[in-house]
C-alpha cells in the first residue's frame, strides 16, 4: 500500500461510473497496469456530512484508509493506494463485479462462488479476520459484500470500522454508526438513548453487532433480496419488528442454513452465534477449500 500527493488526474476524463455511496463515487481506473475500483472522497462534503459525528482521534476518510491498510485477506476488499489531491482523497481498491445486493436483485449473474455454504463461509471468513484483526466493520450490509470475478466475496468499506479491545467491545463516544435497518436490538435501544440524551460518551458495543447484520445479508441472499425482519408494510417498520423479534425465519428452506441465520440474528448478543460456530457448521456443506 503506497500514499502520493499531486496534481495528476487519477481518474480518465470520461471515467465509467461503477456506484455511488455516502461519502464518495467509485469510478473503474487503472492502477500499475491492473484495472482497479477508484472511490473519490471530496474532503469538504465529508466534513459537512460527518461534523457532528468525528471521531476525536480521525475522521472516518483516515480510518478507513488505516484500517483497511492492514487487512489482507481473500474475502476482504483489498485497498492498493491511497491519492490525496487539494478537493480529492482518492482509494485505489482491487476491482470488483457487482455486490451482493446486485445478485439478490438478478442484475448481476456473472460468476459466484459453486454452492450457498461456499458463499456464506466466505462472508462469514472475511468477518472473522476483521474482528481477529481488533476491528469492528459496524456497516455489514448486502450493498457492502463485494463480488469478484475469481467468485470470490470480498468485505468491503470500512468508513465506519473502528478498533476494538481484546474482547471485541468498543467505545460509542463518536456515536452509533451503520445502516439503521442491519442495526441489532441492543444498537437500536442505544440508538434510541442517543437520539433523547445525545451521544453516549460511556456505552460501549460489541463485535456481536456485526455477526446481527451477517446474520441480515445471509438471509436475503438465501432468500434474493428479502430482509429478515421486513413485512408487508415495507422496510419503514424493520427497527420495530428487530426490537420486537418478529422476523420470518421460516423462508429459508434449507434447516442448516435456518438454524445459523437464526444463530446470527439472536436478540441476546451474549447467546448470539460467534462467527467460529457459523463457520464450523458451514463446514461440512463446503465445495471448496477454504
Ligand atoms: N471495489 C469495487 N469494485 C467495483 N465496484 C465498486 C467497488 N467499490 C464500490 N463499488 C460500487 O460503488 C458503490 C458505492 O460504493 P461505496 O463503498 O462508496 O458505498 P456503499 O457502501 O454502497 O454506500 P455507503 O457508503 O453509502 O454505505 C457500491 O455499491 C458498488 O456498486
Amino acid at each position: 500500500m503506497s500514499v502520493t500527493a499531486g496534481d495528476e488526474a487519477p481518474i480518465a476524463r470520461s471515467p465509467k461510473l461503477l456506484g455511488k455511496g455516502a461519502f464518495g463515487i467509485v469510478y473503474e481506473g487503472s492502477w500499475n497496469g491492473e484495472k482497479v475500483a477508484i472511490k473519490r472522497i471530496d474532503k469538504a462534503e465529508f466534513l459537512v456530512f460527518n461534523e457532528t459525528a468525528v471521531d476525536s482521534s480521525s475522521g472516518g476518510q483516515q480510518r478507513e484508509e488505516e484500517n483497511m491498510k492492514k487487512l489482507l485477506h481473500p474475502n476482504v476488499l483489498k485497498l492498493f493506494h491511497v491519492k490525496i489531491d487539494e478537493n480529492f482523497k482518492y482509494f485505489y481498491l482491487e476491482f470488483c463485479e457487482a455486490t451482493i445486493g446486485d445478485y439478490n436483485k438478478g442484475t448481476y449473474t456473472g460468476p459466484m462462488p459453486p454452492s450457498e455454504a461456499d458463499s456464506l463461509h466466505q462472508m462469514a471468513s472475511g468477518l472473522s479476520y476483521i474482528h481477529a484483526m481488533g476491528q469492528v466493520h459496524r456497516d455489514i450490509k448486502e450493498d457492502n459484500v463485494l463480488i469478484h470475478i475469481s467468485s470470490t466475496l470480498k468485505i468491503s468499506d470500512f468508513g465506519f470500522s473502528k478498533p476494538t479491545t481484546a474482547s471485541g467491545s468498543y467505545s460509542l463516544k463518536s456515536g452509533i454508526k451503520g445502516t439503521q435497518n442491519y442495526f441489532s436490538p441492543e444498537l437500536l435501544k442505544l440508538a434510541e438513548e442517543q437520539a433523547s440524551f445525545g451521544i453516549l460518551a460511556h456505552q460501549r458495543s460489541n463485535i456481536s453487532s456485526d455477526v446481527f447484520a451477517l446474520g441480515c445479508v445471509f438471509f436475503s441472499y438465501l432468500t434474493k433480496g428479502k430482509h429478515p425482519f421486513a413485512d408487508a408494510r415495507g422496510s419503514f417498520f424493520i427497527p420495530a419488528n428487530v426490537l420486537e423479534g418478529k422476523c420470518k425465519l421460516e423462508l429459508i428452506t434449507d434447516p442448516l442454513f435456518r438454524s445459523i441465520v437464526g444463530g446470527m440474528i439472536a436478540a441476546n448478543p451474549v447467546t448470539r452465534w460467534s462467527l467460529d460456530a457459523v463457520e464450523l457448521q458451514l463446514k461440512p456443506r463446503l465445495t471448496q477449500n477454504c
